[in-house]
Order: C-alpha cells, then structure tokens, then sequence
C-alpha cells in the first residue's frame, strides 16, 4: 500500500472529470492521498487523457524530469500503439488502458509504487554520495541500476568507456541486491590462459603438476553473491566457451573433477568493448552475449554530462580535504575544469582534482596557480578560441531547420543558460544571477514565468 503522505496528483481533461473523480474515489479508499488536480509538487501525477489525443500531457502535467507521471488512456478500445508511445515520448513513465472510471486501481498503485521505492532508493545517502552526478542522463541510468539491483535477478552487461564507473556500477548492484554472498572480481584481462580454468572453476589435488591441494574458483566463491567478470570483452573464445553452462545452469565441474558443483550466483559483466562488432567478426560468442545480458545499461562518457563536472569535483575535493571543509574554486579554475576535455571520463577528473589539491596551500579557494603548467595551454586556447563558434552556429541552423522563429529560438537560448548555470551553482539564484549578468531579482521574476526554465527546453 502506498503511504497516504505520499501524495498523489490527478489531472483530467475537462471531458473525463468525471472519471477522475470516480478515479480519485479508488484511491481514496485505496489509503492514496490524492492531491488537487491545479497543482504541481513532488509526488506522482496521474494524468487521464482522451486516448485520441495523447498531446495534452506536458499541458495537464507540468514536465517532469523524474519519471513520476503515469498516463491513463481512457478511450473505449485499446489505445493504439502509436499513441501509447507518443505518450511514453511526451514525458509520461508508463501508459495504462483505463477503460472505465471505477476500475480496480492496483495495476496502476503497484506502479507507482515502484517509482516510489526506486526514488528513494536513488535518493538514498548510500547511492548519491558513491553514484555522483546531476545529469538527467546520469540520473535516468541511477534510476535503472537501482530498480534492476532490487528489484530483479538478471545478469547484467555494463558497457562504457574506460573510467565512466563501470566497476562503481556493479559494486552499487552488489550493494542494492540485498544478496548475503560477496561481491567476487575478475578481470578477464590478467587470466593467464593456462590457469583461467582453475582461477574460474577451481580444481581438485592432483589435476595437473603443481596441484597440491583442491582450491575453489570464482564461481565457487561467488555462491550466494555477485560475480563480477570485468573486460568481458578481453576472454579469449575457447574460454568463452567453457562459460556458456555455468553462466546458463549455474554449475560447473571443477579442473580434475567429475561432480557437478551448484553455484547461485548473479553475474555482472563490464567491457569497453563493442560486442556486437565482435559478434560479427567472430571475436565473441552471440551465444555468451545473450546470456549475459540479461539487462544492459551504457555508462555515459563525461563529455555527454559536463553537468557532472562540478558535482564530481566537490565530491574528489571533500575526500581530499576531509575532515575539513571542501575549499572553493577561483572562477578561472572552474572554467579550467569544466571547459578542458577528459578523454579519460571520471579518473581523469579525479586525477586532475587531486593535481590541483596537491598544488594547493594554505585557506581559501583554490587558485589557478594551482593549475599545473603543462596544463594550461589547452585550457588558454580554449579561452581565447571565437564564440560563437561552429557548434553554436550547427545548434541554430537545426533549430532553423525545425521551423522555430527568431523569438523561441532566443527564448530556448536563455533557458539553456539559465538551465546549465543554476544546475553548476547548486540552485543558487543568486550565484546564478551573478554569473549570467543579471540582478538577482531579474532572474526570480523570469523563473517564475517561465517556471520550466529549470529543464530542458
Ligand atoms: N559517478 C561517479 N561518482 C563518483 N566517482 C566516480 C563516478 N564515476 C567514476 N568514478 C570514479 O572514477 C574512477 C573510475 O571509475 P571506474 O573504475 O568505475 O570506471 P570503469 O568504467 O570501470 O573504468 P575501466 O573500464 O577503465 O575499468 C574511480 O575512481 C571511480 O571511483
């Protein structure tokens, strides 16, 4: 049952009042406290439309960036596909066939239960002070680590460039599966060909020279908990093969032995690797991709979430400065940090923090002498470089190519700013005005008016 703090916002088209008010009688008596339909606050908003005309939905229910918006469809038929994914398109979590007002709400409370639980899974101090990041799209990918840690039992494929928090991810999974075993690592990179069978199936004494006494593999020491296979990519094929029972039935033979051995485990894999484009040249087995992705989920490089910048800056700085205070940074570093390029992803940007921090002395912010000097050419051409330059220019001519007029092409210019600035500065209006050359005053009344000025256009 939903707590009836929680609170539960219903929007209809005029047209359907009168089923979201039998609706809201359901819920009512469902323990839903439900919430006046003007309204917008946390919570989860049911949105009833007219199945014909899914396109109400951002006017119904403000646009909301944290997939707490449930659709219900309340034509007579079905709604057709097309429409259910115009929704889906439109913001909304999840689309519901409500054919009648007074029908049984379960389906839809268990939903939203869900987006509940997995909300303040995300929210949780555990999760936001290891999984750092403000993006939406770091955020959506918390979201879908965290409903598949707990609330499923699948394997998992992480891919991402190197550095983007692969190992964090699967270290998160282990930690929100509430599994009683260990979280068991190997990297397929440093198996020797010769011992990968016993380092992964273990042996029994006297399988081969040397063999003094049986010793248990990973998947041995993994029963009841996670294993991680990290570089999944880098397993040579003949090894690959000898993972496709085990990875499907959960168990195995040991090096020497002749007993199946039962293993429960739940299996994580990483690579940086394209292994689709291995399937196809023969370098993987499609055979072991399907198996072990079960769920998939990319890691975004950095440079697709520079809103992450600042926030991961914070959380390497307070680690470093600990139990001190984090220290501010001089404007000139700041730029530094969020304009140079990170081909590295996140351990590049912990490396370049730390630089910084050990360069640092004394109290007050950290200064850009602070910057090392084989640093700063970059970071001084970038400065210097023209603006706007051809990334801007390519951004209008889409903007163009669109149809959208001078007027919301500078409309969607200033909300972007305004966006990116108040989510470098925490929120701040005043930081925030500051930066963007304005009172703080003036930037109030246009938030104000333009209440979704803190979203994407
Ligand atoms: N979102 C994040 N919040 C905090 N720290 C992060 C985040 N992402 C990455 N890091 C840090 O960046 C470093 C690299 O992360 P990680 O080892 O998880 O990356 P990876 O994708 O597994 O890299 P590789 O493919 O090279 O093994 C680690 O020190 C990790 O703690």
């Amino acid at each position: 049952m939903i707590p009836t703090t929680t609170a539960v916002w219903l929007h209809a088209q005029p047209a359907l009042s009168k089923r979201a008010a039998l609706l809201a009688a359901r819920l009512v008596r469902a323990g839903v406290a439900v919430l006046d339909s003007a309204g917008d606050g946390p919570g989860c908003h049911i949105v009833l439309l007219d199945d014909a005309d899914p396109t109400p939905l951002a006017a119904l229910a403000p646009q909301r960036d944290d997939g707490h918006v449930f659709a219900l469809l309340c034509g007579a038929t079905p709604p057709p596909a097309a429409s259910s994914w115009a929704v889906l398109a439109a913001g909304a979590a999840d689309v519901l066939w409500w054919p009648a007002g007074d029908a049984d709400p379960a389906p839809l409370l268990a939903r939203i239960q869900r987006r509940l639980a997995v909300a303040r899974l995300a929210a949780s101090d555990t999760v936001r002070q290891t999984l750092v990041g403000r993006s939406a799209i770091w955020r959506a990918l918390v979201d879908d680590v965290v409903e598949v840690a707990a609330f499923g039992s699948s394997s998992v494929l992480i891919t991402g460039e190197t550095g983007t928090g692969k190992d964090l991810i699967a270290q998160a999974i282990h930690r929100l599966s509430g599994c009683a075993g260990e979280l068991t690592v190997l990297d397929c990179t440093t198996l020797a060909p010769e011992l990968a069978g016993s380092e992964l199936f273990g042996h029994e004494r006297g399988a081969y020279t040397g063999a003094v006494a049986a010793r248990d593999g990973a998947f041995a020491q993994a029963d009841q908990g996670v294993l991680f296979l990290d570089e999944i990519g880098e397993l040579p094929l003949p090894l690959q093969a000898q993972l496709l029972r085990v990875v499907q039935e959960h168990k195995y033979k040991r090096v020497g032995g002749n007993s199946w051995q039962p293993s429960h485990f739940r299996l994580i894999c990483a690579t940086n690797r394209d292994l689709e484009a291995d399937v196809a040249c023969g370098r993987f087995r499609a055979d072991l991709l399907y198996r072990i992705a079960g769920w998939r989920c990319r890691t975004p490089p950095l440079r697709e979430r520079r809103d992450d910048i600042l926030p991961l800056v914070t959380h390497f700085l307070a680690a470093h400065a600990a139990p001190q205070p984090v220290c501010e940074l001089d404007p000139a570093v700041r730029d530094y940090l969020l304009t140079r390029d990170y081909p590295g992803n996140v351990r590049e940007l912990r490396q370049t923090v730390a630089r910084l921090w050990h360069r640092h002395c004394g109290c007050g912010p950290i200064t850009p002498g602070a910057v090392p000097p084989d640093e700063r050419a970059p970071c001084a051409a970038t400065l210097a470089a023209p603006w706007p330059d051809a990334a801007f220019a390519g951004a209008i001519r889409h903007a163009l190519d669109q149809g959208m007029s001078l007027a919301r092409i500078t409309q969607a210019s200033a909300d972007t700013a305004i966006r990116i600035v108040l989510e470098q500065e925490g929120g701040s209006n005043q930081r925030a005005a500051q930066r963007l050359g304005v009172t703080d005053r003036a930037l109030q009344i246009r938030r104000k008016a333009r209440p979704a000025d803190g979203r994407q256009p």
